[in-house]
């Protein structure tokens, strides 16, 4: 199958300052893919390059095959048949919700025009709201307007930058999960900027970690939790604990919390590692391999308790686990670390 959209060895900068070097992904057609990464390491900026906002000091940008940018090619924005969402909506704050679905249908005979936006209404569970003006809606409401706006000229391509960031969390997720429902419908493809790893793993069947100025993963969201890359897309995908060690051959590792057979072969006996010990890596209880550790804290969440522990070289670390264990803050506990993560330093 042929990819929709190719971004090929793309960089980025402003002025002399470089943003992104050598990023490069494929995104196939309805395929949705989330970026995520931390504040400013510049998914937006990838995001505008794609749009036709923002030109490549290097590399090319295809979308169905036609270069959109390279080659000394730049398409304008306006020609791209990429639609696009912003975090802060953009609604025409005069124009009423279907007024607002319309607006890129100009060029459509009326009836066409308004079947297409009595369509759009019902998609996003908009029609009773036809007739009310942006103000009169929610921050979920309005968003689903701006996505049904730019569903509405049906374009190759969905950017979204942040688009549920204004949202509590929970509609944020419930949102993400009927956003993903409506592209699948209109089987347009996406690529979605969050920096919230649940959002995005709701949301898509690809995602894409950016840091340091590299695309570090580009991955199902499955294989960027079970095999990262590296420590730092490690830290993006999920809380846990980076805990220094080295290899001690044979796939194990010593660490603050005693030998521990990683999942990972390693290189050189005695080269520095770093381990990822994640909330299911840590076990407690009577083990060969236990080490004792210190309960300094324990918060209630209901079915679990977020804990923290101090292990015997004075190091805190931090774990969620089942409520059945009711360790009290000031006792002691053998625990031991079941096959983390684990990554050369
Ligand atoms: N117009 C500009 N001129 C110069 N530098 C810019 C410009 N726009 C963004 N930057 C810088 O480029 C980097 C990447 O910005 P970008 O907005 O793409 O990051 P981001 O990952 O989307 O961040 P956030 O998650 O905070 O929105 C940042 O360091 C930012 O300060």
């Amino acid at each position: 199958m042929q990819s929709l959209l190719q971004v090929t060895d793309a960089e980025c900068r402003y002025g002399d300052k470089l943003i992104l070097e050598s990023v490069s992904f494929d995104l196939q057609p309805g395929e949705i893919a989330c970026l995520l990464g931390p504040s400013g390491c510049g998914k937006t900026t990838l995001l505008h390059a794609i749009a036709g906002f923002q030109p490549l000091a290097r590399g090319a940008i295809a979308l169905g095959g036609e270069t959109l940018t390279g080659n000394g090619q730049i398409v304008p924005p306006e020609q791209r048949h990429i639609g696009v969402v912003f975090q802060d909506y953009a609604l025409f704050p005069h124009l009423t919700v279907q007024q607002n679905i319309a607006f890129g249908l100009r060029a459509l005979p009326h009836e066409e025009r308004a079947s297409r936006v009595q369509e759009l209404l019902s998609l996003v569970q908009l029609s009773r709201h036809a007739d009310q003006y942006p103000h009169q809606l929610s921050g979920g409401q309005q968003q689903r307007v701006a996505l049904a706006r730019a569903l509405a000229p049906k374009p190759r391509l969905l950017l979204m930058d942040e688009p549920f960031s204004n949202l509590d969390t929970e509609l944020r997720r419930s949102l993400a999960s009927e956003v993903r429902h409506i592209l699948r419908e209109e089987g347009i493809a996406a690529l979605i900027v969050t920096h919230d790893r649940s959002e995005a793993f709701v949301a898509g069947d690809k995602l894409g970690v950016l840091a340091d100025g590299h695309l570090q993963q580009w991955d199902t969201p499955h294989n960027l939790y079970r095999a990262p890359a590296n420590g730092a897309v490690a830290r993006i995908v999920s809380d846990g604990n980076l805990l220094r060690g080295k290899w001690i051959g044979d796939g194990w590792v010593e660490t603050a919390l005693g030998r521990v057979a990683v999942r990972d072969q390693g290189s050189e006996v005695g080269s520095p590692v770093e381990v990822f010990a994640r909330s299911e890596d840590l076990v407690p209880g009577e083990h060969d391999d236990a080490v004792t550790v210190q309960v300094v804290s324990k918060s209630f969440l209901g079915n679990s308790a977020l804990y923290c522990f101090r292990l015997p070289n004075g190091r805190t670390i931090e774990a969620t686990l089942s409520s059945e264990y009711r360790f009290e803050p000031g006792s002691e506990i053998p625990m031991r670390l079941d096959s983390p993560l684990a990554f050369p330093r």
